[in-house]
């Protein structure tokens, strides 16, 4: 199953992550928001759409870098899903949470501290390790 996520930058050197509600899997831990990609829909067109109903902010596509993905060890998952990160740099957005998580902008060091589904846990390391300390 295909999955996007958005690394969301604010200009400032913070990234946007989004805390899971209590109720889902995953639930209470911070993730790179996005969310399942649809039959008949590109990756850019699923991230674009999951961001505006989880944090009712317009990406425009241009701005939609493919960074790193993550995937899960197919035995241990009945339907194993890939995550395709996308870095985007959109200074003075104003993301807010529409389905009941918290948002919130961190740097790399504390989002290393955050706790994380594994994939975003991968997906993390993958972006930071790219950038200069
Ligand atoms: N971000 C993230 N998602 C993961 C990981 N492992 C894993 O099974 N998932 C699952 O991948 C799916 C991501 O899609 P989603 O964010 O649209 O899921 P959701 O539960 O919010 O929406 P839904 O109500 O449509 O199922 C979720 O079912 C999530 O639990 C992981 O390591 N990181």
């Amino acid at each position: 199953m295909p999955v996007v996520a958005l690394a969301l930058e604010d200009g400032e050197g913070r990234w946007l992550m989004h805390k899971r509600p209590k109720h889902k899997h995953h639930g209470g831990l911070w993730e790179f928001p996005g969310g399942k990609v649809e039959l008949n829909e590109t990756p850019t067109n699923a991230l674009v759409r999951e961001i505006e109903e989880e944090l009712a902010v317009v990406l425009p596509p241009d701005t939609l870098v493919p960074e790193a993905f993550a995937q899960q060890e197919p035995a241990k998952h009945e339907c194993p899903i890939v995550i395709l990160l996308y870095n985007c740099r959109l200074p003075g957005c104003d993301p807010r949470s529409m389905e009941g998580g918290e948002v919130g902008w961190f740097t790399p060091k504390e989002i290393d501290a955050l706790d994380k589904p594994p994939l975003d846990q991968d997906l993390a390391r993958s972006l930071f390790a790219k950038m200069p300390d």
